[in-house]
């Protein structure tokens, strides 16, 4: 099985590209930027990577990428994903990325866009593999600068995919960004947020009404509503669903007891992904071989997910057909 999964055309469509920092990266970036890190070794870094809870979690995301100073360690950060990422069989992945945490310590936009930006060119030139891009905006900070940071972010508009919504969800609904939203839908963009990982079902139905999103990343608590329920369903909304993370902050208690075999049998569009791979025990494929273990799911399960997943990517149609085609051929 393990065989089957590694060879088997895998798409992402929620991945923080911060959150992909691995420690021994997090060194190198730290001596090159002559920073002093908190931790005295990699081993210490990997020792702290035990959460409570999501803002557990975000505080040693935020910290971890205080290393990312210039336009090649932002390059450096996304290909190195991306090289491991298309050698464990990954094709496609749309990449979050967190603006506001780079502002806010003084890196600017264009040092972090550029670098990204370049990272993808080079992999879509140089791997098998394409790259989306969501430009993500932390709840947990206020409406007026978000749409401030969007509007700063215009010349690189072309360029984006979508916008997101991630940080700390408890206290900061959805509605709170709606005119964010709003301006981005006019200025082209499509719309993704997160809702339903810790915060309750309401915020799904919310970001579907207010944000007016294509797709709802985690939504795992959505089961606390049978009406959201039926109607994620009857409009086959995606749900990012990320089995690893959602263990690693203690949304649920162990694998096993993980709501996706239920979703799926309500017949929800369930897509994998790993979320924040460094901080949460693995990647992509880690998170395919940990779903057979824990419900013994099988190969069409697997086909499934990621045909799912490749129909709702952000992708040309071109390319779109190229990978269903191969992803049938691999079965
Ligand atoms: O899982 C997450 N949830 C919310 N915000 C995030 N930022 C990085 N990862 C996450
Ligand atoms: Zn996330």
């Amino acid at each position: 099985m393990q065989e089957y999964l590694s060879q088997l055309p895998k798409t992402e469509l929620h991945l923080h590209i911060e959150g992909t920092l691995e420690p021994e990266l997090m060194f190198e970036l730290a001596r090159r930027n002559g920073i002093e890190l908190s931790y005295a070794s990699i081993e210490e870094v990997k020792a702290a990577y035990r959460f409570d809870d999501l803002q557990g979690f975000l505080n040693l995301y935020y910290q971890g990428m205080g290393v990312l100073r210039t336009r090649q360690d932002f390059f450096d950060l996304a290909m190195d994903y991306f090289k491991r990422a298309a050698g464990e069989g990954v094709v496609h992945i749309d990449m979050h990325f967190d603006p506001q945490a780079h502002l806010s310590r003084g890196v600017s936009l264009e040092t972090a866009m550029e670098g990204l930006l370049e990272a993808k060119e080079r992999a879509e030139r140089s791997l098998d593999l394409s790259v989306g891009m969501i430009m993500a905006f932390l709840r947990d900070r206020s409406a007026e600068e978000a749409l401030q940071v969007f509007e700063q972010a215009k010349p690189y508009w072309e360029r984006l995919d979508a916008i997101g919504l991630d940080s700390a969800e408890r206290d900061n609904p959805p509605s709170k960004f709606k005119t964010l939203f709003a301006r981005a839908g006019e200025a082209g963009l499509r719309r993704v947020a997160h809702a339903g990982e810790e915060g309750p079902a309401a915020y799904i139905h919310e970001a579907l009404d207010e944000l007016d999103v294509e797709r709802i990343d985690h939504g795992v608590r959505c089961l606390e509503d049978d009406s959201l329920v039926e109607r994620l369903r009857a409009e086959q909304v995606v749900l990012t669903v990320c089995p690893l993370s959602n263990v690693s902050l203690k949304v649920i208690d162990q694998l096993e007891e993980h709501p996706l075999p239920r979703l799926l049998e309500k017949g929800l569009k369930i897509t994998i992904s790993s979320d924040d791979p460094a901080y949460f025990g693995g990647g992509l494929l880690d998170n395919h071989v940990a779903c057979h273990k824990a419900f013994g799911w099988g190969k069409d399960t697997f086909a499934k997910l990621n045909r799912n997943a490749l129909e709702e990517a952000f992708m040309s149609e071109e390319r779109r057909q190229i990978l269903l085609e191969r992803l049938e051929k691999s079965l």
